[in-house]
């Protein structure tokens, strides 16, 4: 038997070979043709004649392929020596699916190419694409997936929503943190979207592709905590694990650490805390070996930092070291104008995992300003899950449907019965046309046009307002 590859013609697509092949490829194929190798036609079968809309086949024959087939690309075939296997060609409006294979003589020199048409139409192959197109998607949301893993976060920038001049000064501080390597210190009440917020700015930061990773302070009793942080060495105390146990320094190198609730460190541990951040070194528990670290630091908290300076609770130090730039997330009742568009987007997001559609009205949103929020847009979300329990698919959250979900007792009133200082009257005056525009952008859900229009002034004048007030 003929050795198959020979050091002469490696392929071993003899001319022989081919001849013997060909009948049952022809046979199986839609279509046939054979070139020389000046990439001329030697021979085509009926088929091919056919598919290509040839009338007369033996005029066909000794012609550059180009000519007769322009998307051929079989002169590449017998140049390069290399059969393409599977291609798709383009040819009067038809795609073909087709194979080419180069032949050569006894020396290993090409002689010519053959190629058959495999498919005349994609038809039968749908099953097959659409099933590699099911899972290309699969893989990116996979691959998405995993990024997102990898970088500990959930939030971006985008989710922070709220269009009103106090959330658009958090965001621009948001973005100016993200751009500088600063320890930064978020200020808030529960709720506010502290934690949305250092995700975010973790996202948009050089750090993105580093591990993010958070710890709450006030969730680990105090006598766990210098383990949490800096690790422990293997047989540190008994009972300790033989291995090493990295700390959220370690597991956050590279990337950033967000210390939510960081009021609640006790002072032996801040002056720890401290240390670390200034030497960039951590010393984990029963070990005399200490690790560097790379850690960028987002503090946060709901408490008043200063005060707790004061009476002696909060070291100083650590709090100018914190605080290098103050990001102060407004409650929400100070941003009510927002609610339109944060229901929105709350809605959005709890309708899409229920699968259902339910949307507010106008009414509704304005019932919701009614409340003073003490827990946020946590609450928010909460008081919104509860009142779509409550409705129908398809189905519309109205003032009623809202106040049924509503806590009683800590409604905002429109003055106070307390008697206030008598201020200067201008001072009086922009409150009060504070309150009105915030009024005008909770009733118009956000959008300023309509909100110019319930104050009856103009759109550019309602701009310099909100301008002066941010
Ligand atoms: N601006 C916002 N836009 C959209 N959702 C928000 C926003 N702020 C907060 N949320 C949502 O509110 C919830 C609480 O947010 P987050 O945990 O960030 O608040 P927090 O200030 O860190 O609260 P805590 O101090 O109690 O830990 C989350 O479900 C978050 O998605």
């Amino acid at each position: 038997m003929k050795k198959l590859f020979n050091d002469k013609n490696k392929s071993g697509l003899t001319r022989d070979l081919i001849e013997a092949l060909f009948p049952m490829f022809e046979e199986a194929s839609a279509g046939a043709i054979a070139v020389d190798r000046e990439g001329c036609i030697t021979w085509i079968n009926h088929s091919y004649g056919r598919l290509l809309g040839l009338t007369d086949l033996e005029g066909a024959l000794g012609k550059p392929v180009r000519q007769v087939i322009p998307q051929s690309r079989m002169p590449e075939v017998v140049s390069s020596g290399k059969p393409l296997l599977l291609d798709i060609m383009e040819h009067d409006q038809q795609q073909l699916v087709v194979t080419r294979v180069p032949f050569f003589d006894e020396d290993g020199s090409v002689q010519g190419a053959v190629a058959f048409v495999l498919y005349d139409d994609l038809q039968p192959l749908t099953p097959l694409v659409s099933k590699y197109r099911r899972l290309h998607q699969d893989l990116a949301a996979a691959r998405k997936a995993l990024a997102k893993k990898v970088r500990g976060t959930r939030y971006s920038l985008g989710d922070f929503v709220g269009a009103s001049p106090a959330a658009l000064e958090v965001k621009r501080r948001a973005r100016l943190a993200a751009g500088r390597e600063m320890p930064v210190l978020l200020l808030g009440e529960t709720g506010t979207g502290k934690e949305v917020l250092a995700q975010a700015i973790h996202t948009v930061s050089a750090r993105a592709d580093k591990p993010f990773v958070g710890v709450n302070v006030a969730a680990i009793p105090d006598n766990l905590l210098e383990a949490e942080f800096f690790g422990v060495a293997p047989g540190a105390y008994t009972g300790a694990d033989r291995r090493n146990r990295d700390g959220k320094f370690q597991l956050a190198n590279g990337g950033t650490l967000f210390l939510d609730e960081v009021g609640d460190m006790p002072l032996p541990l801040q002056a720890k805390l401290l240390r670390a951040l200034q030497e960039g070194e951590v010393e984990p528990l029963g070990s005399n070996k200490v690790d560097q670290v790379d850690v960028r630091v987002i503090a946060a908290t709901s408490r008043n930092l200063e005060a707790m300076i004061e009476d002696g609770s909060f070291r100083s130090d650590l709090y100018y070291r914190l605080n290098v730039l103050e990001i102060p997330i407004p409650p929400l009742r100070e941003r009510l104008a927002d609610l339109g568009v944060l229901c929105e987007a709350i809605l959005g997001d709890i309708c899409e995992s229920l699968g259902m559609q339910v949307e507010i009205t106008d009414a509704g949103v304005a019932a919701l300003g009614s409340y003073d929020w003490p827990g946020n847009i946590r609450e928010l979300r909460n008081v919104l899950e509860r009142a779509l329990t409550m409705s129908e698919e398809g189905g519309l959250l109205d003032a009623d449907a809202v106040f049924k979900v509503l806590p009683k007792g800590r409604r905002r009133t429109a003055s106070s019965l307390t008697p206030q200082p008598i201020r200067p009257l201008a001072r009086t005056l922009a409150d009060a046309e504070a309150q009105a525009i915030e009024e005008a952008l909770v009733a118009s859900r956000g959008n300023r046009t309509r909100a110019a229009k319930l104050l009856g002034i103009s759109r550019s004048v309602l701009y310099e307002k909100l301008a002066k007030m941010s």
